[in-house]
């Protein structure tokens, strides 16, 4: 059976479960802070309690591949493992990997998170667009070929991003709108959303540039880096009603209780809501 493609099937989930992605970030001082060993069964126990307590209930999760690769092997066990039990519950799993290569090593990332007999294999992941937009098109077939889809850094949330991702292209267009431009060619003709989204900081102030790419913006700096859902409107415009928030420290700080997690996430989704039907 063909997988229905990851912007209607993200579209959806938005709309029934509210418009939230929830990082999973095992940093060693949450850890510490949710009474855990620093080791692979804190990270175990960390991501289980994640997974159950949201994967049930927020649209997205996110886990970042970092906390998992800095154990090693049995790291990755572990999020391979976080990996199917959040799909299986129903959250559409977003691997924040960060991926960019030259086009043939792309491939190799691709077939990791893209396809669908791999063990790591996710609705969508994370790349950098920065060796050239062109180099991603190994990801973006792959995408296509097994419904899922592809998270493209444009303006990112710390403010390092400015100097390379403001700066003037040939064509004499900021190089994240000459991204964002390929976005919108990817998604064209794409309903009800395309499959092909943009990374937007939610911290940015106001994005200034056009985000109309006919696919979902994914926007992180809420909570721990200090933007906040009422930020939504004026970063985003019109394009608001596209973006989905991710919140990694501020959810994760409510636990382990698992329902001071489902709280945390079920106020932001709360909030997120307002901010877009005000917006
Ligand atoms: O792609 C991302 O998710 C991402 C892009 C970006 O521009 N900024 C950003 O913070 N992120 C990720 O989003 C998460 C933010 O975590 P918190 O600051 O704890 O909410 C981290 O996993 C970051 O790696």
């Amino acid at each position: 059976m063909t997988q229905e493609p990851f912007g209607a099937r993200l579209r959806r989930a938005m709309d029934t479960r509210g418009p939230l992605c929830v990082g999973i970030d095992p940093h060693a001082s949450l850890l510490t802070s949710w009474g855990l060993n620093d080791d692979v069964a804190g990270l175990e126990r960390f991501t289980r309690t994640v997974v159950e307590a949201l994967a049930g209930r927020v649209a997205v999760l996110k886990p970042q591949s970092a906390f998992f690769e800095r154990f090693g092997s049995r790291g990755i066990a572990v999020l391979e493992k976080a990996v199917e039990e959040a799909r299986a519950a129903g959250a559409l799993v977003l691997m924040d990997a960060k991926r960019g290569d030259i086009g043939s090593t792309m491939g190799a990332y691709a077939a990791t998170y893209l396809d669908k007999d791999s063990p790591l294999f996710s609705d969508a992941v994370t790349v950098s667009p920065y060796l050239g937009f062109g180099s991603l098109r190994p990801a973006l077939d792959a995408a296509e070929i097994s419904g899922s889809g592809v998270f493209v850094l444009a303006l990112t949330s710390n403010p390092e991003g400015a100097e390379v991702q403001r700066a003037t292209a040939a064509d004499g267009r900021p190089l994240a709108q000459l991204m964002l431009d390929h976005m919108a060619a990817e998604n064209e003709g794409a309903t009800p959303l395309g499959s092909v989204g943009a990374v937007v900081g939610a911290t940015l102030g106001d994005a200034g540039v056009d985000l109309a790419i006919n696919g979902p913006l994914l926007a992180p700096g809420i909570g721990a880096q200090g933007a906040t859902p009422a930020d939504l409107p004026g970063v985003f415009g019109d394009a608001v009603r596209d973006v989905l928030p991710s919140v990694s420290r501020g959810v994760l700080r409510h636990g382990p209780d698992a329902a001071g997690l489902r709280e945390a996430a079920e106020r932001f989704a709360d909030e997120v809501r307002a901010a877009v039907s005000d917006g």
